[in-house]
């Protein structure tokens, strides 16, 4: 991913920064495209993961939709050009500016998380004089085998509608009469590395569809969210995630009825190998214990370590000498700001480039202004793209 000349390129920017590598990007959207979208699957791309246009645009033009979780997430959507027909808008607090910014554009469907939602979004939709197509967001209590922070679709996650609820949930339908439910919808976790947790998702799927298809009602999507994960310790032995093997759990093990549309949801799958974190050594210190090698960049920039105990390969771009092992830590006034304990690196010195790879999904996002940090600036393997 780093040829010299990029290096070199490196070395004359202000760091920390975000890289972006495009080719990687398209490549990935090509493999997505393949073995999803040329199936008839309708794939959206999971905004939160990583907003920057510049990457939008590109997956803008493999023919993705998009999935977003709040209302400026719909307006960038729009304005790069997404079709609102192609915008899924989930999310457990939707609020009421939020939905009006759905209805106005009116959206492909608001994936729902709970009876009063659904309430709201009929009384707001009653007074815009629309109808709203409304998906129902389940939580099917499959167990997704990833960080506890990040499962989302157990009885303890407060995400979607129990199965156990739904008879309230058809008991009120008839009421809400600026809804059409056109979908139901499931999003169990992310950082999903096993294919165990979609068996057993498919499984739930069809029990969910029964229970609507008794009360009479007809689904014309299937939305089974994302959540699939990426090689985070070997992202060059694996640049691009296996979405045949992905796509094929959902093509073998669900039943879709007649035109029925099949909907997927995938972030961090799409982004999360092309974008690299560049940082530079400020200092090495020789600790009691251990070597702690300082960067300039920090938990403000890239949270995941110190959130989720997240593991990131950490490559040097410009040592190589013998290797040395280190504590890589970051300058935030918090020992969690540390984004490996233990791992050996070519000896660093300061000013040596290292690279905290897989960094493009849930990185540049959830980088914050914690300590007063600049906001980071990201260039692109298309330098021209770049903001420099
Ligand atoms: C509703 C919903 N859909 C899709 C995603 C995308 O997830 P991932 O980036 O893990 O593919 C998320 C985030 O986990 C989500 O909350
Ligand atoms: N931010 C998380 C993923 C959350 C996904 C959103 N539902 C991460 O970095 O792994």
């Amino acid at each position: 991913m780093f040829e010299p000349g990029l290096i070199e390129k490196f070395k004359e920017l202000k760091t920390p920064f975000y890289y972006y590598d495009l080719e990687l990007l398209k490549r990935t959207l090509q493999e997505v495209k393949v073995h999803g979208i040329d199936k008839g699957f309708h794939v959206h791309y999971a905004v939160k993961a990583n907003f920057n246009v510049e990457l939008l645009k590109i997956i803008r033009q493999s023919g993705m939709g998009v999935d977003c979780v709040s209302g400026p997430e719909i307006e960038r959507a729009v304005e790069t050009g997404f079709s609102p027909s192609q915008i899924a808008f989930a999310g457990v607090g939707k609020t009421d500016d939020e939905i009006r910014t759905g209805l106005k554009h009116n959206i492909f469907s608001f994936n729902c998380e709970s009876l009063q939602e659904l309430e709201v979004l009929n009384g707001l939709a009653e007074k815009e004089g629309r109808t709203a197509s409304v998906s129902i967001r389940l939580n099917p209590n499959v167990e997704a085998k990833t960080h506890r922070y990040i499962t989302t679709g157990l009885n303890e996650n407060k995400f979607g509608i129990t199965i156990e609820k739904l008879p309230m949930l058809f008991s009120i339908l008839p009421e809400l009469d600026h809804l059409k439910l056109t979908g139901i919808h499931f999003h169990i976790g992310s950082q999903i590395t096993e294919l165990k947790p979609y068996y057993d998702l498919c499984e739930k799927v069809e029990i969910v569809q029964r229970l609507f298809e008794k009360e009479g009602h007809k689904l014309q999507h299937i939305n089974v969210g994302g959540g699939y994960g990426i090689n985070y310790l070997e992202p060059d032995a694996e640049p691009i995630p296996d979405f045949k093997a992905f796509f094929q759990v959902f093509e073998e093990n669900l039943t879709l009825r007649k035109n029925q549309q099949l909907h997927f949801e995938l972030g961090r799958s799409v982004v999360g190998q092309c974008g690299s974190l560049i940082s530079r050594v400020l200092y090495i210190k020789e600790g009691l214990e251990t070597n702690f090698a300082v960067l300039d960049a920090g938990m403000t920039e890239l949270i995941r370590p110190a959130l989720y105990q997240a593991m990131h390969r950490v490559d040097s771009l410009t040592s190589n000498m013998s290797p040395k092992m280190y504590d890589v830590v970051g300058p935030i006034c918090e020992s969690s700001d540390t984004f490996r304990q233990g791992v050996w690196l070519p000896e660093l010195r300061r000013g040596d480039l290292v690279a905290i790879r897989s960094a493009g999904a849930y990185g540049e996002v959830m980088s914050s202004g914690f300590n007063l940090r600049e906001r980071i600036r990201s260039y692109y393997s298309d330098f021209a793209k770049s903001t420099l």
